[in-house]
Parts: structure tokens; C-alpha cells; sequence
């Protein structure tokens, strides 16, 4: 009797609780609990500069609590419509239960139960599964041949929506590209940080952080901060473009209005500002440019992409949001050549699955993304090595919440041992 119960892999409880994220906003996580004891907990990211047609975030909206921002309702929507039809389900088959979740919700944004209440029970119920295989994460979701690490996008200086009142580019990213490890990776992207702290200083800059922990001092150009990530990548000892490359996050949607992208003091069209990030382009060592262009403006990704596609990773976030129906479109449309991938914004495991699998088949690459309101949940990291992404972004090298998971990815690395390969090595981080 004890013997079958042990090898039971179906749900036996979930719990859902509100707790708070990176920035002291709360979030949700789960407990799903099996039969044969194994537990998975997750926990769920919330962005800032979040795309128009990413999945619905449940929110409170009671003033009384956290201004409005709780996740009561999310909470008790995991604990009266998903429990009752997931309970004695079996957690191995990931696909049923997410499409339950789906089904139970009806909306097509996962607007009635919340992204985060699905999402939540979604990776709590991958992580309970590959507890009771036995085997990690990265495993679980990537076969036993999964041993890619992926090139970190390091995001050292942060402005948009991350940072109050500086530059109106979201994030100024290194990529440590020539590295041969990740664990060497990591070491430089840090000796860079520090670098850059130290210019800073010299400058009389601020050295205080943003959301996602990477500087925001006060600039007057997006040239000045790039100059910055060059002094700093010399200082540190290595070459810019040989060893560490730049990469961008525009994150555009931000600052277009009315067919206009107003940016810094200038007010461009969409021909001029795709000019601008060119010449940013050929300027610079930058081989990524994220969201260069607004989320609906198609048109122009169409030109920049036809323009500069062929030689830099240009990556839909706000564009694509890991939405399998907007990458098609995009495919259709020769639209970017990447996509940016985040959980939260289409809510389920399965869905980022096809999605990421989507990009695959159709020669686009996927880059692994935390969100700027982060948790200590590090499933990004495991996610990355599982989907041979070849690329994650998680941020810079202080706040606890994007170095648990480049430990997590160093821990995995470790694991591997030998069989280890690092992205940068086999052509496998950004074009
Ligand atoms: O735009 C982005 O790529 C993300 C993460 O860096 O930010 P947010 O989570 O605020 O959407
Ligand atoms: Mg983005």
C-alpha cells in the first residue's frame, strides 16, 4: 500500500500565497504538493514596461491594500477554480494540466483566473514533477542531453521605465560572447560592473541601481552610456566587440506617440529613428537591438529588419510577448529575428514551449528573460539550459534576485562538468 503511494505522481493539495517581489510588490506563488510527497514552489515575475497584448495580470484593485497592486483574488482563484479540477491529476503530464488551466479560464488572455494565478501553478507543478523523477529542472524540460549554458545580456546600466528620470532607452546590456565558459563569462561581466562603478565615480555619476540592478546615473545620450560600457570593458582588460560585445533593450513602445519616437531631446520619425539606432549600430560593437520600434509599428520593423536583420539580433519583446499568434505573424511579415521570452506574459510552461519551439523551426532565436519585478525563483536559468536558447537576460551583477540566477546557471554548469558547453563558444548567443 505505502509502496503505490510513494509512486504516486498525482496532485494531492495546492497552495497559493501573496508575497512580495524585487521591488516590494506583491506577487503570487504556489505549493503544489503530490502524493508521493514531492513539492514544487514557484514564484511569479511582474513587469514594468509591460506589451499591450501580454496576458492579464490579476490585480486586486483594492486601495485599501497595496494600492490597489495585491494578489488576493489571484490567490483565491488558484484555491476555487483551478484546485478542484487539478487535484488527483497526475503532474508528469504538464500539457493536460496547463490546458485545464487554460479551458478553466475561457478568456484567450487568461483574464477570468489572472497569467500569474496559471502561471504560478504552471512551473510549481513542472517543479514537483521533476522532484519526483528526481532529476533538476533543466532536465526535466531538456532531456538528459540538455548542456547548452547560455550567453549572459548583462543589463550594467538601466533607464526607461527601470529608472526614474534618466536615459529613455530601457537597458544598455554586455554580452561576454568570446568567453569560454559561463562561469568565465560571469567573472567578466563583474569585472566590468565594478569598472563601470569606478568610472562612474571618476565622473561624479551616481552609482545608485535600478530595478533590474545596473547603474542609472544621469546621462545626456544614449552615445555617453555606450562610451561608458567601452571605457569600462578596456579598463576591465578586455576588447569591446572581441571579448564582450553591447547589446540593446530600446524597449520603444515606451516613448512613441503619435507616430513619433521622442527620444532624449530630439523627436524622430519612424524613417530617422531607424537611422538613429543604425548608426548607434555601426558605431558601437552592438550585435542585439530588443524593441527597436513600437509593438504595433510592423511597417517599420519590416524596413529595419530588411535593413539590418541580417547582421544583428533584433528581438521582439512588447512585439512578440512569447505569444505564439504574434510570432507568426511576425514570421509571416519577416519581422525581427529573435524573440524575447518571458512566462509571465503568456502565463502557462506549455505555451512557452511552443512558442520558443515555434521560433526554432522557423530560424528565429529565443533569449530566456527574467522581468524587472523579480523573485527568487530561478527556473529562467533552467529553462534557458533546457531550451538550448543559447541567450538568457537577468539583469546585472548586484541584487539578489538576478544573482540567484546566474548561480543557479553556475551551479548547473558545475553539474555538468565536462559536458558543459557555453553558447558563446559554439555561435550560439546573439548573431
Ligand atoms: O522589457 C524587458 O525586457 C523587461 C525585462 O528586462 O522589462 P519588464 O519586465 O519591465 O517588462
Ligand atoms: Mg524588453
Amino acid at each position: 500500500m505505502q509502496m503505490i503511494k510513494t509512486l504516486d505522481t498525482s496532485i494531492e493539495t495546492i497552495i497559493a500565497r501573496e508575497i512580495l517581489d524585487s521591488r516590494g510588490k506583491p506577487t503570487i506563488e504556489a505549493e503544489v504538493h503530490l502524493f508521493n510527497g514531492s513539492i514544487g514552489l514557484a514564484q511569479v515575475p511582474s513587469g514594468a514596461s509591460k506589451g499591450t497584448f501580454e496576458a492579464y495580470e490579476m490585480r486586486d484593485g483594492d486601495q485599501s491594500r497595496y494600492h490597489g497592486k495585491g494578489v488576493l483574488k489571484a490567490v483565491k482563484n488558484v484555491e476555487k477554480i483551478l484546485t478542484p479540477k487539478l487535484l488527483g491529476v497526475d503532474a508528469l503530464n504538464q500539457a493536460t494540466i496547463d490546458n485545464i488551466m487554460i479551458n478553466l479560464d475561457g478568456s484567450g488572455n487568461k483574464s477570468n483566473v489572472g497569467a500569474n494565478a496559471i502561471l504560478a501553478v504552471s512551473l510549481a507543478v513542472a517543479k514537483a514533477g521533476a522532484k519526483a523523477i528526481g532529476v533538476p529542472l533543466y532536465r526535466y524540460f531538456g532531456g538528459s542531453f540538455a548542456n547548452l549554458l547560455p550567453v549572459p545580456l548583462m543589463n550594467v546600466i538601466n533607464g526607461g521605465a527601470h529608472a526614474a528620470n534618466n536615459l529613455d532607452f530601457q537597458e544598455f546590456m554586455i554580452v561576454p560572447l568570446g568567453a569560454t565558459s559561463f562561469r568565465e563569462a560571469l567573472r567578466w561581466g563583474v569585472e566590468v560592473f565594478f569598472n563601470l562603478a569606478q568610472v562612474l565615480n571618476e565622473k561624479g555619476l551616481l552609482t545608485g541601481v535600478g530595478d533590474e540592478g545596473g547603474f542609472t546615473p544621469n546621462l545626456e545620450s544614449n552615445e555617453i552610456a555606450l562610451d561608458l560600457l567601452i571605457t569600462a570593458i578596456e579598463r576591465a582588460g578586455y576588447k569591446p566587440g572581441k571579448h564582450i560585445a553591447l547589446a540593446l533593450d530600446v524597449a520603444a513602445s515606451e516613448f512613441y506617440k503619435d507616430g513619433q519616437y521622442i527620444c532624449g531631446y530630439h523627436t524622430y520619425s519612424p524613417e530617422k529613428f531607424i537611422d538613429y539606432l543604425i548608426k548607434l549600430a555601426n558605431q558601437y560593437p552592438i550585435i542585439s537591438i530588443e524593441d527597436g520600434l513600437h509593438e504595433e509599428d510592423w511597417i517599420n520593423w519590416q524596413y529595419l529588419t530588411a535593413k539590418i536583420g541580417s547582421t544583428m539580433q533584433l528581438v521582439g519583446d512588447d512585439l512578440f510577448v512569447t505569444n505564439s499568434q504574434r510570432l507568426k505573424k511576425g514570421i509571416q511579415k519577416k519581422v525581427g529575428n529573435a524573440i524575447l521570452i518571458k512566462l509571465n506574459q503568456i502565463g502557462s510552461l506549455t505555451e512557452t514551449l511552443e512558442t520558443i519551439d515555434l521560433a526554432t523551426y522557423n530560424g528565429f532565436r529565443s533569449l530566456i528573460s527574467h522581468r524587472s519585478g523579480e523573485t527568487e525563483d530561478t527556473a529562467i536559468a533552467d529553462l534557458a539550459v533546457a531550451t538550448r536558447s543559447g541567450q538568457i537576460k537577468a539583469g546585472s551583477l548586484c541584487r539578489g534576485e538576478r544573482i540567484a540566477k546566474y548561480n543557479r546557471l553556475l551551479r548547473i554548469e558545475h553539474e555538468l562538468g565536462e559536458r558543459a558547453i557555453y553558447a558563446g563558444t559554439v555561435g550560439m548567443g546573439p548573431k
